[in-house]
């Protein structure tokens, strides 16, 4: 999401004033009687520095996205990044400042227009001085929009029209393996709030469509009970966006978790997603006998077994996904069918 860039309060006011104050030169060259001019003069100093102003609010207003509009998973990202509500408190203000400086515009201009032209520079600096100490008022806000711009200028680029697939499991089970395997090129890498290596999006490419699949290190790779509210909230907000989850299993163990760690986490990721598992057993090169792991093989549906460093059992997989993606497809088809029907 690109949001305009964001001055500072100072900065929003040394830009204004100072044009104004060339507009006026320009004014004091041209040929005003002078008993006009005095007070000319001062009417387009409050004039040019107050559309300064509102022009640039105006465009921080309308070039930020309405937040509500958001397909849902990047209102939950700018929730959990900077906070909706914090933003929409900001946007607020630099509402208001914009009417209030269209108030004062219009009320100086009446009063210089009806005082003497001796009082037209006092009148125009005490406008100043109240211009100035709204456009202060919001500089809180500024600043903060200058920091949620920031934030997220790298909000990942996620194709909502896509079957995705996010892929979970613990820390070294080979979920970035398994990304490349089915999606060959290298993922590309996008910022997401509290993974600090970002998450991982690459496409599995099928005749006629794609599968979008993500991954996201250090977020579903460790039990919900040790995740704060805002790594929930993140990991909520992958919800919106998967119709599948890949749970990764190391059959080996060699990264480091037992199985029995790694089966209680997939349990706890299943209460929280209410949607489709895909249980992947992979490293099976490294097992000398699949019975070690048919305890936990017969707990879950259809598990696959693979090799993601070998690539073996990896087409099954892929299959798997593409016969869940056409299942889908043909849901949605069907249900747009009855909707034309029924009018
Ligand atoms: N023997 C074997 N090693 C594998 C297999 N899949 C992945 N590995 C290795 O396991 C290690 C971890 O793999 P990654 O793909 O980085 O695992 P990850 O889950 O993405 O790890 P994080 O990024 O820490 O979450 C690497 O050394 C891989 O080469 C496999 O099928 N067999």
């Amino acid at each position: 999401m690109r949001l305009p860039p964001i001055p500072t309060s100072e900065e929003l006011l040394n830009k204004a004033f100072s044009r104004a104050r060339k507009a006026a030169s320009a004014a004091r060259t041209s040929r005003i009687p002078s008993q006009k001019k005095a007070k000319t003069i001062e009417i387009i100093r409050i004039q040019t520095a107050c559309n300064i102003i509102k022009d640039k609010l105006k465009l921080i207003i309308e070039r930020t996205p309405d937040i509500e509009s958001l397909p849902e998973f990047y209102q939950d990202y700018i929730d959990v990044t900077v906070g909706i509500d914090p933003l929409k408190k900001s946007l607020g203000a630099i509402n208001w400042a914009a009417g209030i400086i269209s108030q004062l515009e219009r009320e100086y201009r009446r009063r210089i227009t009806k005082s003497r032209p001796s009082l037209a520079s006092s009148i125009r600096k005490e406008a100043y001085g109240r211009i100035s100490s709204v456009i202060k008022k919001i500089g809180d806000d500024l600043d903060f929009l200058d920091f949620t711009r920031n934030k997220l200028k790298n909000m990942p680029t996620v194709d909502f029209d896509a079957f995705t697939v996010v892929i979970a499991g613990f820390p070294n089970v080979g979920k970035s393996t398994i990304l490349r395997r089915l999606t060959g090129a290298k993922p590309k890498v996008a910022e997401y709030p509290f993974t600090t290596k970002g998450i991982q999006i690459g496409y599995l490419e099928m005749k006629w469509n794609k599968i979008q699949v993500i991954d996201t290190p250090g977020l579903l790779d460790r039990p919900i009970d040790e995740m704060n509210n805002i790594e929930l909230k993140a990991m909520v907000a992958l919800e919106n966006l998967a119709d599948i989850i890949l749970f990764i299993f190391d059959a080996s163990e060699t990264c480091g978790y037992p199985m029995e760690s790694q089966y209680n986490l997939f349990k706890d990721l299943k209460r929280i997603f209410r949607i489709p598992f895909i249980c992947v057993f992979n490293k099976i090169d490294l097992i000398e006998n699949i019975k070690y792991i048919k305890k936990y093989t017969i707990k879950v549906e259809d598990p696959i077994l693979i090799s993601a460093l070998e690539d073996e059992g990896v087409s099954r997989l892929i299959k798997r996904l593409e016969g869940l993606h056409e299942k889908k497809a043909r849901k949605t088809f069907q249900h747009a069918g009855k909707k034309k029907i029924n009018g």
